[in-house]
């Protein structure tokens, strides 16, 4: 089976252009941006009919447009995720866009850029897993880049071993794949008596290599899908050590969407605070006053800043550490309450930005 090349070259800034299609595309979402969203105004709003002179142009319901079209299916979008064919982020960008067309990344960062650079529309990158926790590196990168959250999607993780054709388990003494795959297999490996491990960029990849080297002593961890792909047979399914694994993605844009309040929202944010006693209390204050529910909270080290000092004749001490707060809220920012608790919370903290506003996956996983 042939597979579509993965994307690892640095994208030349000649690209940082958007062509001229993108323009037009760019122009009829801010026009669209000013009025309120479909729902909002759908005729179902009791106005009269009778009386359309005296309706408020605010209120008319806004043509619908081909990107909102494309939205809602994907259809004709190039979603970029991490990994090669077959990796579980392809498979959640599926999930979220089911007629997009995929486009495999070398890393993170190279999702990032493919957004940004207009060579993909969206991207989806994963930002935890329920056994295995956060990944880290998409917090990071989520600040470095000036990509919006769109949307998230939550994927059901059922890993199986993979091996080449007449490998029997009893054979690997190693199992390859991505480190988050790695661990939230670890108990299963052992009891299988697969002693050593080998970490690689994503759970595709590692059957990839596996199929291409014909590797007799070392299985992948990885999807029914990738054993498909690259020709592997599955000696076991379900190896993850909980039956419940799920690893939760974000969907990423170059424009954020219109947030409304007709359907559960998520808005994620970043703040730092000064330093002092209960600044973080008095952070998370601003949501609880208002009973705005937080569904996760991550610290991550402030990297710009590794090393402050507090005074300029250096007698003070040196700070190493100071932390950026990402915390999910269950809240729209068509939300006066949830706006109210931002502008609260601008009022002391040192820097607060809204990574996107939006509507939260509900789906089984
Ligand atoms: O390697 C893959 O297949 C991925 O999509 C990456 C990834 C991750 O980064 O957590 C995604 C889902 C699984 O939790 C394991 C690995």
């Amino acid at each position: 089976m042939v597979s579509p090349p993965t994307l690892r070259l640095r994208i030349p800034a000649v690209n940082s252009r958007p062509p001229p299609h993108a323009v037009v595309m760019r122009c009829r979402r801010s026009i669209a941006a000013s009025v309120s969203p479909p729902g909002d105004a759908n005729g179902s709003t009791g106005v009269p009919a009778a009386a359309p002179a005296s309706r408020d142009p605010i209120s008319l319901p806004r043509p619908l447009t081909t990107a909102d079209l494309m939205e809602a299916s994907g259809d004709g979008l190039k979603v970029a995720y991490q990994g090669c064919p077959g990796a579980y982020s392809e498979a959640a960008a599926k999930k979220a866009y089911p007629s997009c067309q995929t486009v495999p990344c070398e890393y993170f960062e190279t999702a990032f850029q493919a957004v940004e650079n207009w060579v993909a529309d969206r991207a989806v990158l994963p930002l935890e897993n329920s056994l295995g926790g956060s990944i880290h590196r998409n917090y990071d990168l989520l600040l470095r880049h000036r990509l919006h959250i769109v949307g998230d999607v939550r994927l059901a993780v059922r890993h199986c071993l993979l091996a080449n054709r007449g490998v029997k388990i009893e054979n690997l003494r190693s199992a390859m794949s991505h480190p988050q795959a790695l661990a939230q297999c670890e108990q299963t490996l052992t009891k299988l008596g697969i002693e050593h491990r080998e970490a690689v960029d994503d759970t595709a990849g590692a059957a990839k290599l596996i199929a291409e080297h014909k590797l007799q002593d070392t299985g992948a961890v990885a999807s029914s899908l990738a054993a498909q792909l690259y020709g592997l047979d599955i000696l076991a399914e379900n190896i993850q050590d909980d039956t419940d694994n799920i690893t939760r993605f974000m969907m990423l844009a170059r424009e954020p969407i219109i947030p409304r309040t007709d359907k559960p929202f998520k808005t994620s944010i970043v703040f730092s605070l000064e330093e002092g006693p209960g600044q973080l209390f008095k952070a998370l204050a601003v949501f609880a006053l208002r009973k705005i529910n937080l569904t996760k909270m991550e610290s991550r080290p402030h990297k710009k800043k590794p090393l402050r000092l507090a005074d300029d004749n250096c007698s003070a001490p040196l700070k190493h550490f100071d932390y950026l707060f990402y915390v999910d809220l269950e809240a729209s920012m068509a939300d006066p309450n949830a706006q109210n608790a931002l502008a609260n919370l601008k009022e002391f903290a040192t820097f607060l930005r809204v990574l996107g506003s939006y509507p939260t996956d509900v789906s089984e996983a």
